[in-house]
């Protein structure tokens, strides 16, 4: 059939030509089997034969050829002096032939003030006879447009989310993006939902899959808004069938007698949709041989037959301007294989994206595998790898092979998701695998059981790679699995809080425990961090009961670092550790530590570090006439009056780090 179209666009009219003429494009074909056309060959002969009687029995019947009919057209026009319009505009002019674009300049009437436009997008070009399409430049066709075109980038039909996924099947393909008209969408900031792609084992199960997706979305859809695309008709005559006899009002669209508005939801192939914009596209049968149809090549090379499909496949993706659904039966295309999934998600509302395996190269957590070879373990896999990645749990928190005992059977969960609760690693996920596409009903029963054994479990989620089913421990059925949350994690930071007695306010102080230098400060009040400039490092030197030291220069352990602004001076800064409970009305409990400024004078109201029987002490200053009072803020403890010369002042405390 290609040759029979071949030899008809070249007009060559008898078997000796034929039989002569040098025949290039024909080296590689289906299946790679060499399809060189020697010259003065008897397959040369049959084919011109073959062309004969079809040609005859077209005759015979009274039909012509679609680009048989084209040329009748052209050579009708051609017969008239001129044309009669003086204004043509021509939409999706990269799909035309060349003896379709030579039609239309017949029935063009040039005058001072007419006009030819031509609207293109080659990244839409599916035809592969189409003349401009292929990057020819108009002058090709007899015009100059240079100065005279304009390029139309931005996408105001799609969400970035379907734009993106789309335009990366695309981008990489050299045959498209080398074409001088190739212009990469440029997006306007409208979000939606990533497109959803599922795998199905049996078409039954696409159609099932349809059937509820299309019942959810009538709640926020009219069913006119819906369409379902295929690569050929048969596949959407057999989906509208399906569809039917299930009660869903469903119409496959003619472009004869299209009706776009009536209350049903759309069929159409993926040529037809060209053009056209759904709020909700389905485009089904993705297969391995469906798209690319490497039987369907004409007289192209297959990389370039691979362009076309793949553009078609662009195409169909970018006419949905709110939710795209993908999917594929039995194998998926190639094309999807090469999609990045980062783009894609398994269900509605939900972050999971769709499977996908990994090399055993590149397994996780191998050390808890008994098995790398098992067929469960590239499920499971799949799965660690999003639990890692979208949901965010940290390697270190799953745990492969857990064991839970049921009265007295020993069962081991696949997968346990831990987390910190206080300080305490408790399981909160569990999760049971099963071998790709082999179900997941049984496996969602035992797995509500082993969530019965732990009364801790929160969440459990069951998967077959296909199928996914994530529930809360009554059983509930949930759309998304739990994300991680910070607090789930380890406490990697030291906090405490930090009463600053020069303005009474509360702060959080944390450092990190890795590097005790990198103190970060919170208001509690206002929660708001704390900018400060400079910090200083108070050394720890002891527990109340030794004093401050009188001279500098002393040995000390740690040291507790504050901004500069909390202190008087960094010099004469100390911390003590509380030893008693004398200052527990005041917030100063026992193992807290106190932040001291050395000094020998306090005023009334001060909490101080004062030598009492050569002892140090820590007590709230009182002077009284000639006397001291140094009150314990503790009933237990009587207050201690001396005399205003016997009481030695150490320090005076200025914060409190509880402890
Ligand atoms: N300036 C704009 N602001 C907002 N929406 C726009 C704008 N221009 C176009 N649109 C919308 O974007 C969508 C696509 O527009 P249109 O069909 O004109 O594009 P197109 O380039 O002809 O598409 P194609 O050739 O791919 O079929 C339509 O839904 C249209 O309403």
């Amino acid at each position: 059939m290609d040759e029979v179209t071949w030899i008809s666009a070249c007009q060559i009219e008898d078997l000796e030509t034929y039989q002569q003429i040098d025949r290039i494009g024909r080296a590689t074909g289906a299946n790679g089997t060499p399809q060189k056309l020697s010259k003065n060959s008897d397959i040369r002969e049959s084919i011109f034969e073959l062309m004969e009687t079809f040609n005859d029995m077209l005759a015979k019947e009274g039909y012509v050829t679609f680009k048989q009919m084209n040329l009748m057209a052209l050579q009708e026009a051609q017969q008239i002096n001129h044309g009669k319009y003086t204004h043509i505009i021509i939409d999706e002019s990269q799909d035309l032939t060349k003896v379709q674009l030579e039609f239309i300049k017949c029935i063009y009437r040039e005058k001072a003030y007419s006009s030819i436009l031509f609207v293109a997008d080659n990244t839409q070009s599916i035809y592969s006879q189409s003349w401009l399409g292929k990057g020819r430049p108009y002058t090709s066709i007899g015009y100059d447009m240079s100065g005279k075109s304009r390029m139309l980038s931005k996408n105001y039909r799609t969400t970035t989310e379907i734009s993106k996924a789309a335009f990366q099947l695309i981008e990489n393909d050299s045959t498209i993006n080398t074409n001088i008209d190739f212009v990469k969408p440029s997006l306007i900031d409208r979000h939606g939902h990533p497109p959803i792609y599922r795998f199905f084992t049996t078409n039954q199960d696409q159609i099932s899959f349809l059937l509820k997706e299309i019942q959810i979305l009538t709640n926020d859809y009219l069913p006119s808004e819906i369409c379902i695309v295929a690569k050929e008709k048969r596949l959407i005559e057999s989906m509208s069938q399906g569809l039917a006899s299930a009660g869903i009002a469903c119409e496959i669209l003619q472009s004869s007698e299209a009706n776009f508005e009536s209350d049903k939801v759309k069929l159409v192939t993926m040529h037809s949709i060209k053009g056209l914009e759904f709020k909700v596209i389905f485009l089904i049968d993705l297969n391995d041989g469906v798209i690319p149809n490497s039987k369907l090549y004409e007289l192209d090379d297959e990389e370039t037959m691979e362009s076309e499909e793949r553009k078609l496949l662009y195409v169909g993706m970018t006419r949905a301007s709110e939710l795209l659904y993908m999917s594929s039966v039995k194998k998926p295309s190639k094309f999807i294989k090469q999609m990045n999934f980062e783009y894609l998600r398994m269900h509605r509302d939900c972050q999971l994206r769709p499977f996908q395996s990994i090399g055993i190269q590149d397994y996780q957590l191998k050390d808890q595998i008994h098995d790398l070879n098992s067929k469960e373990e590239v499920v499971r896999q799949w799965l660690i790898r999003e639990l890692h990645k979208t949901y965010g749990y940290p390697l270190e928190l799953l745990e492969l092979e857990f064991p839970v005992q049921q009265f007295s059977r020993k069962g081991y969960v696949d997968i346990v998701v831990h987390i910190y609760v206080n300080g305490e690693l408790l399981p909160y996920m569990f999760i049971e695998v099963k071998q790709f596409g082999s179900g997941i009903k049984d496996a969602a029963e035992q797995l509500k059981s082993y969530i019965d054994t732990d009364s801790r479990v929160r969440y459990g989620v069951v998967t077959d790679g296909l199928n996914v089913i994530c529930m809360d421990r009554s059983g509930e059925i949930l759309n998304d699995l739990p994300k991680c949350q910070p607090q789930f994690l380890p406490e990697t930071k030291n906090r405490r809080m930090y009463v600053n007695l020069k303005n009474h306010k509360k702060y959080s102080v944390a450092t990190d425990l890795d590097n005790e230098e990198v103190v970060e400060i919170t208001d509690l009040d206002s929660g708001m961090f704390v900018n400060y400039e400079t910090k200083c490092s108070v050394p720890l030197i002891g527990n109340v009961a030794a004093g401050v030291p009188i001279t500098v220069n002393i040995e000390y352990d740690s040291s507790i670092i504050l901004p500069k602004e909390w202190v008087v001076s960094e010099l004469d800064s100390f911390a003590l550790i509380v030893t008693g409970d004398s200052m527990k009305g005041a917030g100063i409990d026992k193992g807290d530590v106190v932040i001291v400024n050395r000094q020998q004078s306090a005023s009334n109201g001060d909490i101080v570090i004062a030598i009492v029987d050569e002892e140090a002490t820590m007590k709230k200053f009182m002077p009284m006439g000639d006397s001291i009072l140094l009150i314990s803020e503790n009933e237990k403890y009587e207050p201690i009056q001396m005399k205003k010369d016997d009481v030695l002042i150490n320090g005076k405390v200025i914060g409190v780090m509880k402890c």
